[in-house]
């Protein structure tokens, strides 16, 4: 199954870059803008990686987001995911940034989505890969602070396809963005929101009823109502579930008691992603692999999960097309 896994097309919906800040390079760019880091090693580093909840994960992430201050920063980091795509086979990648961890520090807006902008151009001229850019605000700031925030990435509209909704999910309801969500909505943006990771899934009628948004990003708790999953399925609203994550935030206790298979053979539009990979001991393959280990997921359910995340993405349907007939070539030899 792992080499049916790897040598398949794929794509990925749901990848924070700044979680894909890998330990190695945190040290270098540390050392380069003379930021300290509480630690010695990039043991030290792993070590301080077991996280009980999303908070103690997000404590951490905003923490070594801080050793990227220049332009070059933000290359280097989006450039080491690429080539993890080249290794996963990602031939699409949809990337979240959230500029207010930046902006806070004083870093413009301007240098971490050029940054970010110019990798992914790189990465489609050597590689092919497309991707497209989608911001998001920190639901644990104010709306007032996400207005802002937007004002400033209207000047890179030709960059950012979509707007989208992170970080502490416990108290900061969907509900609280809805007016700057429906701003983003009368731009143009395509919308998405986290809700369900952690907080139940009243958190997920709010992101489709209030915020009108087009994908789910995590999404698992609509088991718990089963009105929920049927309009989930009504509606074939994409789930962009990451299973590494929801096991190392405690999400579910282990592999064998997550429930993609049973969103899955209910008939939910639910996709793999990896959400923090440099956090959260590996990239797409990884995530595939672990559920392939410990529950049944046959090469059909592969295939379909797979299927969803083109279906499910931001690009043309020519595109969907071209990339859904090679999954399916790859997917019969
Ligand atoms: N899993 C996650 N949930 C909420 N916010 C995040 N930011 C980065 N990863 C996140
Ligand atoms: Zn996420």
């Amino acid at each position: 199954m792992k080499e049916f896994i790897k040598k398949l097309p794929k794509a990925e919906l749901h990848i924070h870059i700044e979680g894909a800040l890998e330990p190695d390079l945190m040290f270098r760019l540390a050392t380069k803008n003379n930021i300290k880091i509480p630690y010695q090693t990039i043991e030290e580093v792993k070590a301080a990686y077991n996280f009980t909840n999303l908070q103690s994960f997000l404590d951490i992430y905003y923490a070594g987001a801080n050793v990227l201050i220049t332009k070059n920063d933000f290359y280097d980091m989006t450039w080491a995911y690429i080539l993890k795509c080249v290794e996963n086979n990602i031939i699409h990648t949809e990337i979240f940034f959230d500029p207010q961890t930046h902006t806070s520090r004083g870093i413009s807006f301007d240098t971490v989505i050029l940054g970010i902008s110019e990798a992914l151009k790189d990465a489609k001229e050597k590689y092919s890969i497309t991707s497209n850019i989608i911001m998001c605000f920190l639901r644990h700031l104010s709306q007032e602070e996400a207005f802002k925030t937007f004002e400033e990435c209207l000047s890179h509209k030709d960059k950012i396809i979509g707007i989208g909704l992170d970080s502490s999910e416990l108290g900061h309801p969907p509900s609280k963005f809805k007016e700057v969500f429906q701003k983003a909505k009368e731009e143009g943006f395509k919308l998405v929101a986290h809700a369900g990771e952690e907080a139940d899934y009243s958190y997920i009628y709010e992101a489709l009823d209030l915020l009108d948004i087009q994908r789910i990003d995590h999404g698992v708790q609509a088991i718990n109502s089963a009105d929920l999953m049927q309009r989930l399925k009504d509606e074939q609203i994409p789930l962009t579930v990451c299973p590494n994550s929801n096991i190392e935030l405690k999400v579910f206790d282990n592999y064998k008691q997550h429930n993609i298979k049973k969103l899955l053979d209910y008939g939910l539009n639910v996709t793999v992603n990896s959400d923090d990979p440099a956090y959260f001991k590996g990239y797409l393959n990884d995530n595939f692999i672990n559920l392939c280990e410990n529950i049944d997921l046959t090469k059909e359910d592969i295939i379909k999960l797979i299927r969803n995340s083109f279906n499910s993405s931001f690009i043309s349907q020519e595109f969907k097309n071209e990339y859904i007939n090679k999954l399916n070539n790859i997917g019969q030899n």
